[in-house]
C-alpha cells in the first residue's frame, strides 16, 4: 500500500476538537495503575481531577442524584476523557450507601477501580474495588464497586431488589451490550419494586459520551429523566482520514504505525485491530520492520536489543521490546495480568509503546501516554445466522465506536487519530451500533431472566425488544437442554445451570459429567474452553518442532481429550505455584528441593510450546468452578473428585451429551471421493442443527486426520470466507440417540 504521509495530514477545514480550557500538566508525572499512594504525587492527581470537565458539574450531579424525590433516572452525556467513569461515582460517596458502576468489559472495571483507588489514597479492594468473573476484589469496607455488567446481572439473580446498593451507574450505555441492556430493565424493575415496598430509593445513572438520549427518553418516559450534558474535553484530538479507500487495512495499519514512528513526535501508539490473529501478525511484521529499520539507521532508533519482559513467555502474542519500542498486545483472551501489563510504564531504555488492541480498549480505559490512535474501522462481532447459529465475523464499526476509539488519545496530552478510511466512508457508517440483543444467541439471557423469576421473557422491559425468533430459539435450546419443562418453567436442572457462570452449553457439559462419572476431567475441559488456545504454534522456523512436540499430547479422538492430556501433563511434570501462594519465588524454592526432575512452569511451557498464560487462566477458572460445584450454597453439591480414569468412552459420551446440539456428520463430496481423496482436509461436515455446511478449522487437531471422523461435536463456529468448526471431538452417531434421546430419538 502506498500511504503517503501527506494523505494523512489534516485538511484545514477539519478542526480538531477543542479543549474547553488549556491545561498545562506534564504527563511525565501521570501516575500508573497499581502504584502505591505513598509514592505517587497525590497533589498532582488532585489537581488533575479538579481540571477535568466534569469537576465544575459535581454539585449539580450530586444534587441530581441526591435531591431527587421523584427518583428520576439521570442521563449523563459527556466527552470521552471528561471524567465520567472515574469521578462522578466517587462524587457520590460522602452522601450515599454502596455504589456500583458497571462496565461492558473486565479490563475497564479492573483498571478503573485501580485508578480510582489511587485517587482516593487506597488500594483496590479497600474503599474502592472491583468484581469481574472469577475475580472479586472487594471487602466489607468497599463502598464503590466497578463491576462488569454480567457480574451485576448475576447478583441481581440472587438479590432482585439489588438491596446491597444505593446507586447504580451503568457506564458506556451507547454500546448497547446485551448485559447492559438487560440490566437497564432489571434495575428499572428493582427501582419500581423498592418503591412499592417503600424501601430506600435505588438511584440509576446512565453514562456515555455518545448516548442516544431519545432512545432512553422513550424507554423511561420524558418526565422521568434528568439529562446532564457536560461539554468540553481535556485535551484536543485531531482526526485524520485517508484520501482514498485503503485496499488492505492490515497493510495500511503497518504502514501507518511505521510512518508515525519514523516521522511523528514521541508519544505512544494505540492500534485497533479485530482479533488475536491480526494482532499477532502485525506484532510479527512490526518486529521485523523495527529490526530492519535498525540495520539501516542505527542512529535513528536508540536501543539495539531484542529483549523479553520479565516473567513473560516469548511467544508472538507476548509483550516484547525491539530497538527501544515496546510492542504490547491487548485482547480479551489474554489472561488478566497480561492485559494489565499494557498499563505499566515502559521498561528502561524503551522510548515508545505500541499497543495492538481489539475493541476491549475502546471504552473507559486510559492507557497513559497514548498520543496516537490508529483505527482500522473494523471489529469482530457476534452475529446469529438465519439458521440460529452464532458466528464471529468482521464488520465495520459505528460512528459512536470511532468516536470512542479516537477518545483513547487526548487523555493525558493532545492527540492524533489516524482513521484508515476516508471521511466520506465515515459519514456512511451507522451512527450507533446495532444493539447486541438483536445480534446474538439469547439462551444465556433467557436462562438468567428465568432465574430471576421472569417467567415470560417477552414481558420483560427491554430497551429494544429482541426478535421473537431469537427468543423462540433460546427457549427451544433451553428446553432441549432440559433447563425448561413443557410449560417452559425453569426446572431444577435449569436452576443449577443458571447458577454456573458459563454459557448454558458449557454448563450443561459440566453437569452431564455427573452422569458419566467424569467430573474431574470435565472441570478441566470447561476451564480450558473458558480460557484460550492452549497449544502455541509459532509462525517461524520453530513451527515444525512445535508440531512434533505437540504430538505427544494429541489424542486420536480430537481436541477435548488433547486439552485434557496437556493439562494433566502440566500438572504432573511442571512446578507451578499461583501468585497468591508465592508465585515464581515459591516455585523456585520447590524446584530446588524437587527430586523428581519436574520443570518450572515457564520452562515446561516453553519446552512444550504451550501457552503459559492460558494454562494459568484455566487453572484459576478450574479452581473456582470446583469450589462452586462442591459448595452446597450454590445448590450444586457435586463431587468434583469423580473421575472416569482411563475409560475414554465415558469421557467421549459425556462430550457428546454436553454438546449434542453442536454435532456434525461428514458429507462425502462425490468429486472428492471420485479423485480418491476421501478424507482429505477438504472434507465438509453438515451440522445437525441448522444443516450448515462447515469445515474443520486448521488449528484443530482433527484437521486433515486420516481417516476423517464420520461424526463430531464442536465447541465453536468461526465464519471467515467459509464456516469452520473448532474444538472438534470424534463421537459415534449412535451415541447421539443414547445421550439425547428426546432430541435424536
Ligand atoms: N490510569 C490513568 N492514568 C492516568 N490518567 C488517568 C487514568 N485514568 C484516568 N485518567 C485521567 O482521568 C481522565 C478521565 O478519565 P475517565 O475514565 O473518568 O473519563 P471518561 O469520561 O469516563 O472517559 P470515557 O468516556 O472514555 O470512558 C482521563 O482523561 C485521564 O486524564
Amino acid at each position: 500500500m502506498s500511504m503517503e504521509k501527506e494523505a494523512m495530514r489534516p485538511s484545514p477545514e477539519r478542526t480538531p476538537i477543542q479543549s474547553s480550557k488549556k491545561r498545562k500538566l506534564t504527563n511525565e508525572k501521570q501516575s500508573r495503575h497499581y502504584k502505591d499512594e505513598s509514592t505517587s504525587d497525590h497533589a498532582e492527581i488532585q489537581e488533575l481531577r479538579r481540571n477535568l470537565p466534569v469537576y465544575g458539574f459535581r454539585k449539580r450531579l450530586v444534587e441530581s442524584i441526591n435531591a431527587n424525590p421523584e427518583n428520576k433516572v439521570l442521563l449523563v452525556a459527556a466527552e470521552t476523557g471528561s471524567g465520567k467513569s472515574t469521578q462522578i461515582p466517587a462524587y457520590m460517596l460522602p452522601y450515599t450507601g454502596r455504589v456500583v458502576v458497571t462496565q461492558p468489559r473486565r479490563v475497564a472495571a479492573v483498571t478503573l477501580a485501580s485508578r480510582v483507588a489511587l485517587e482516593h489514597g487506597c488500594k483496590a479492594g479497600q474503599r474502592v474495588g472491583y468484581r469481574v468473573r472469577f475475580d472479586d476484589c472487594t471487602s466489607t469496607e468497599t463502598q464503590l464497586i466497578y463491576a462488569t455488567d454480567g457480574m451485576l446481572l448475576r447478583e441481581a439473580m440472587a438479590d432482585p431488589l439489588l438491596q446491597a446498593y444505593s446507586v447504580v451507574f451503568l457506564d458506556e450505555c451507547h454500546e448497547r451490550s446485551l448485559q447492559t441492556d438487560i440490566l437497564i430493565g432489571v434495575v428499572h424493575g428493582a427501582r419500581k419494586a423498592r418503591k412499592a415496598k417503600q424501601m430506600e430509593a435505588l438511584q440509576l445513572v446512565l453514562m456515555s459520551a455518545t448516548l442516544e438520549i431519545n432512545k432512553f427518553q422513550e424507554f423511561f418516559g420524558h418526565d422521568n429523566i434528568i439529562v446532564v450534558e457536560i461539554p468540553g474535553r481535556q485535551y484536543p484530538v485531531q482526526t485524520l482520514y485517508t484520501k482514498s479507500p485503503v485496499e488492505d487495512y492490515m497493510e495500511a495499519t503497518l504502514a501507518t504505525i511505521v510512518q508515525i514512528h519514523t516521522h511523528e513526535l514521541p508519544g505512544d501508539i494505540l492500534v485497533f485491530l479485530t482479533g488475536q490473529d491480526e494482532i499477532e501478525n502485525i506484532a510479527r511484521l512490526l518486529r521485523q520492520a523495527l529490526q530492519e529499520g535498525n540495520e539501516q539507521s542505527k542512529q535513528q532508533w536508540t536501543g539495539d536489543q531484542v529483549q523479553s519482559l520479565r516473567d513473560v513467555q516469548n511467544t508472538s502474542s507476548s509483550h516484547s521490546v525491539v530497538n527501544g519500542v515496546s510492542i504490547c498486545p491487548l485482547f480479551a483472551a489474554l489472561p488478566p495480568e497480561q492485559q494489565l501489563l499494557v498499563f505499566e510504564e515502559k521498561p528502561p531504555g524503551c522510548f515508545r509503546k505500541i499497543v495492538l488492541a481489539t475493541n476491549i480498549a475502546e471504552t473507559s480505559v486510559t492507557i497513559p501516554d497514548i498520543k496516537y490512535v490508529v483505527d482500522t474501522g473494523k471489529h469482530k462481532c457476534r452475529q446469529v445466522l438465519s439458521t440460529g447459529m452464532e458466528t464471529l465475523q468482521i464488520h465495520d464499526i459505528s460512528q459512536a465506536q470511532a468516536a470512542q476509539r479516537s477518545g483513547r488519545a487526548g487523555r493525558v496530552q493532545a492527540g492524533l487519530c489516524f482513521r484508515l478510511f476516508t471521511e466520506e466512508a465515515f459519514t456512511k457508517l451507522p451512527e450507533a451500533s446495532l444493539p447486541e440483543i438483536l445480534r446474538v444467541s439469547l439462551s444465556q439471557v433467557v436462562l438468567q431472566l428465568k432465574g430471576m423469576g421472569i417467567e415470560d421473557p417477552r414481558e420483560f422491559d427491554f430497551v429494544t425488544p429482541p426478535e421473537t425468533d431469537g427468543l423462540r430459539r433460546a427457549v427451544e435450546l433451553l428446553y432441549a437442554l432440559q433447563a425448561l419443562d413443557e410449560k417452559l418453567k425453569l426446572t431444577d436442572y435449569g436452576k443449577k445451570l443458571a447458577n454456573l457462570p458459563l454459557d448454558p452449553m458449557y454448563g450443561h457439559l459440566l453437569l452431564q459429567s455427573t452422569v458419566y462419572s467424569c467430573t474431574r476431567e470435565m472441570l478441566t475441559v470447561v476451564a480450558v474452553l473458558s480460557s484460550d488456545h492452549l497449544l502455541f504454534r509459532p509462525n517461524n522456523e520453530l513451527a515444525a518442532k512445535a508440531v512434533a512436540v505437540h504430538r505427544r499430547f494429541a489424542s486420536h479422538e480430537g481436541d477435548f481429550p488433547t486439552y485434557l492430556n496437556v493439562y494433566n501433563a502440566w500438572q504432573n511434570e511442571a512446578i507451578y505455584v499461583p501468585a497468591a501462594a508465592g508465585g515464581i519465588k515459591a516455585q523456585t524454592k520447590v524446584w530446588r528441593r524437587d527430586s523428581t526432575k519436574r520443570l518450572l512452569h515457564l520452562d515446561w511451557c516453553r519446552q512444550n510450546f504451550v501457552s503459559s498464560r492460558s494454562l494459568v487462566r484455566a487453572y484459576d477458572i478450574r479452581q473456582q468452578l470446583e469450589q462452586l460445584c462442591s459448595s452446597s450454597r450454590s445448590g450444586l453439591n457435586i463431587d468434583t473428585t469423580i473421575s472416569c480414569g482411563k475409560d475414554q468412552i465415558k469421557f467421549l459420551k459425556c462430550v457428546a451429551a454436553g454438546l449434542f446440539l453442536q454435532a456434525a456428520g461428514r458429507q462425502v463430496s462425490p468429486e472428492i471421493s471420485g479423485s480418491g481423496r476421501v478424507g482429505s482436509s477438504h472434507g465438509k461436515y453438515v451440522t445437525t442443527m441448522g444443516k450448515e455446511s462447515v469445515s474443520i478449522h486448521p488449528t484443530s487437531l482433527m484437521f486433515g486426520r486420516q481417516p476423517p471422523p464420520s461424526w463430531v461435536v464442536y465447541s465453536e463456529l468461526i465464519a471467515t470466507k467459509r464456516i469452520y468448526i473448532r474444538g472438534v471431538t470424534q463421537i459415534k452417531e449412535e451415541w447421539l440417540k443414547e445421550v439425547a434421546p428426546s432430541f435424536y430419538g
